[in-house]
């Protein structure tokens, strides 16, 4: 199959590469010049696990190419799938105009029997308009499947390889038909391809999303319960878990939900609602959690250090939205970075992957470490915000070697409180009493 992919980001790159990888001919297109030219020259823009490689192999077999002419590809492709961003603004509504911007710049372009695919997540109704715009544009009827993409950063290879399923939205049987036999190979165990309304294929993405972040915001108000209480939120997460009705996929607690989906769909969604007089109870209050999750490690180390922190240096271990990734986008370090420079204090920071974006955005006013035993040198505490698994067994005689103070907050649990204190360390964590030695 003749497949152009339109937009190469996160979604776009990795949806192609796989694409290509079962034998399709693929093209990706983007705006951004200076990313071509790095695909082009063979490089990857993105970190994501076993990527590299794949896009490679798929260079090399020639079934992979990269190109900044987006009429050429369009021409030349039977599919056309629009993997662009749908950013939010201010007001929590999306923003489409690179989606807009793509159907306009497509249409004289689309051959006869070329199938348009909505891959990006934009809002119910989104299908409709651009079926219509496309109309108008082209004087004929032009196919418009929905095809949202439900991919993790950091396993995004792995989803895409073998998801959950894959969710179709389409308005005549033919295009489901290409479509299957798109994703056949993908689906080759029990896992199904749901064919529906393009109306239900927008809202399924959405859906799927609040339930994943109500989760998370679920676990995390029930996790500040615990820490006034006394309970352990990692005992009553593995108590309810077990319920198999509950069930224990998206309930660590920790410090608020990042990332480029969950926030903004989540706040899309609730515009959605309002926009069709719904009151977006649940989604409000998903959000309005997450939101002073994010600010939790800065409460506990200024109420450890009694609020002064002009005097005091922190060393921060990850600063991607979780690990796996290079990606910065809403993640909570920058938000604990921010209210860290804000109260003047120094930060040694360290992260395997995003340390390039993170430098793009704060310049010198941090100090960059090459390795992570590095960022605790003459530290007042340790603060832990991204759970990579370089972190989980650190030396701790070591550490409390580098460190001016055993002190740790941890925002993601990655210890046991038990053994923090018999080595010695003034230990903070989510939803567990902090302890001392
Ligand atoms: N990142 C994820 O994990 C993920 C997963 C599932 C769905 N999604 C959804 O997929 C979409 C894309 O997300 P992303 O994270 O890949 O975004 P991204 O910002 O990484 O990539 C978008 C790309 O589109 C390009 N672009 C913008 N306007 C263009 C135009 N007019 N012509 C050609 N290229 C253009 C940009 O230069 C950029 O490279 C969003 O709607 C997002 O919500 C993202
Ligand atoms: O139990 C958990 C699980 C996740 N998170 C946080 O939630 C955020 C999102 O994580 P994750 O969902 O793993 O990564 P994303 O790449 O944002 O993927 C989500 O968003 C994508 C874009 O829409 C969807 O395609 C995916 O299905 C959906 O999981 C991160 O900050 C995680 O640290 C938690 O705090 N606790």
């Amino acid at each position: 199959m003749r497949i152009a992919m339109i937009g190469t980001g996160y979604v776009g790159l990795v949806t192609g590469t796989c694409f290509a990888e079962t034998g399709n001919d693929v093209i990706c297109v983007d705006c951004d010049a200076e990313k071509i030219r790095l695909l082009q020259a063979g490089g990857c823009p993105i970190y994501e696990p076993g990527l590299e490689e794949l896009l490679q192999r798929n260079i090399a077999a020639g079934r992979l190419r990269f190109t900044t002419d987006l009429p050429s590809a369009v021409r030349w492709a039977k599919l056309i799938f629009i993997a662009v961003g749908t950013p939010s603004r201010d007001d929590g509504s999306v923003d489409l105009s690179a989606l807009w911007a793509v159907v306009e710049e497509m249409a004289p372009h689309l051959a006869e029997d070329a199938i348009v695919v909505i891959k990006s997540t934009a809002p119910v109704g989104t299908n409709a308009a651009v079926t219509a715009r496309l109309r108008e544009l082209t004087g004929r009827s032009v196919d418009v499947a929905t095809n949202p993409e439900f991919l993790k950063e950091g396993a995004a290879v792995e989803d895409f390889m073998k998801p959950d399923r894959v969710v179709v939205g389409a308005r005549r049987e033919e295009v489901l038909e290409i479509l299957w036999d798109l994703y056949q190979p993908y689906l080759r165990t029990d896992k199904p391809l749901l064919f529906m309304s393009p109306e239900s294929a927008e809202m399924t993405k959405y859906a799927a999303n609040a339930m994943l972040a109500t989760k998370i915001s679920f676990i995390n108000e029930i996790a500040a319960i615990c820490e006034r209480t006394g309970a352990d939120i990692n005992d009553v997460r593995r108590g309810i878990g077990h319920d198999s009705r509950i069930g224990f996929a998206f309930l660590f607690p920790g410090v608020g939900y990042g990332g480029s989906c969950f926030p903004k769909d989540v706040r899309a969604l609730a515009a959605v609602a309002r926009a069709h007089d719904v009151t977006p109870r649940i989604l409000e209050a998903t959000h309005q959690v997450n939101e002073h999750q994010k600010g939790i490690l800065l409460r506990k180390i200024r109420e450890h250090f009694g609020g002064a922190l002009s005097d005091k240096t922190i060393a921060i271990w990850g600063l991607s939205f979780k690990p796996g990734t290079d990606d910065i986008r809403e993640a909570p370090s920058l938000v604990l970075i921010d209210g860290l420079l804000q109260h003047g204090a120094a930060l040694r920071v360290y992260d395997p992957e995003a340390m390039d974006n993170v430098r793009k955005r704060y310049g010198n006013r941090l100090t960059y470490c090459q390795h992570r035993d590095e960022a605790l040198d003459d530290a007042d505490a340790l603060v832990i915000v991204t759970e990579w698994k370089q972190f989980v067994h650190p030396d701790f005689d070591e550490m409390k070697r580098r460190l001016k103070r055993p002190v740790i907050f941890d925002g993601r649990n990655i210890y046991n409180p038990h053994r923090m204190k018999d080595l010695g360390f003034t230990y903070y964590s989510i939803g567990r009493p902090p302890v001392r030695p």
